[in-house]
């Protein structure tokens, strides 16, 4: 569980690690108002499938948002004292980024601008894609080292950082 103080926790794993399951139990144990903050797209009918299913799964005390670019603008129309944010996941924030060939540091620097500012609870969650072998092309390189950098800006601001793997949660900071 998140302390009472700590404003901002990200939350990093492997694919099917369970920590989007770490995270909505965490921000439903803060008694908050429950927002979701989606950045994936539903690109096929197996991703919206699973979007229905993880909507019916948080239930009707969440409130859902989409947005798979403007991530600070999103979260800056959230805000709010008594609010915390599941935002759920960068990783894919960066690859809809890529995809539009945004400058990513620019991208970046305006979330770690927005965060000392936030009245909400933010809990990130992301995919920790730097542990395979180096990837055998271009922009699965670059892919991996924009997260790279991302997850080392965020860690660095976050009160609280977990790493989730086969389910279980390693508190890395605070
Ligand atoms: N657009 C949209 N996407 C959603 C919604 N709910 C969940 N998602 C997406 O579903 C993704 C997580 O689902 P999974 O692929 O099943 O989980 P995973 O990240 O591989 O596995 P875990 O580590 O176990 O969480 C998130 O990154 C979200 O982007 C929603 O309401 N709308």
């Amino acid at each position: 569980m998140t302390s009472a103080s700590s404003n901002t926790t990200f939350i990093l794993g492997g694919a099917r690690s369970g920590k989007s399951r770490f995270a909505e139990s965490l921000v439903t144990a803060t008694g908050l108002d429950r927002h979701y903050l989606a950045t994936g797209r539903a690109w096929d009918e197996e991703m919206q499938a699973r979007i229905i299913k993880h909507k019916a799964d948080r239930g009707p005390s969440w409130a859902t948002h989409e947005e798979p670019l403007d991530l600070v603008g999103a979260l800056a129309a959230i805000d709010g004292a008594r609010r915390i944010v599941l935002i759920d996941c960068l990783t894919l924030w960066v690859t809809n980024l890529m995809m539009e060939e945004r400058e990513m540091e620019a991208e970046f620097a305006a979330l770690a601008a927005f965060l000392p500012d936030a009245k909400a609870r933010l809990v990130f969650v992301s995919n920790e894609v730097g542990l395979g072998i180096v990837p055998d092309n271009r922009m699965a390189r670059d892919f991996r080292d924009h997260a790279g950098r991302l997850h080392q800006m965020i860690a660095a601001k976050a009160d609280e950082v977990y790493f989730i793997a086969a389910g279980l949660p390693l508190k890395m900071k605070g």
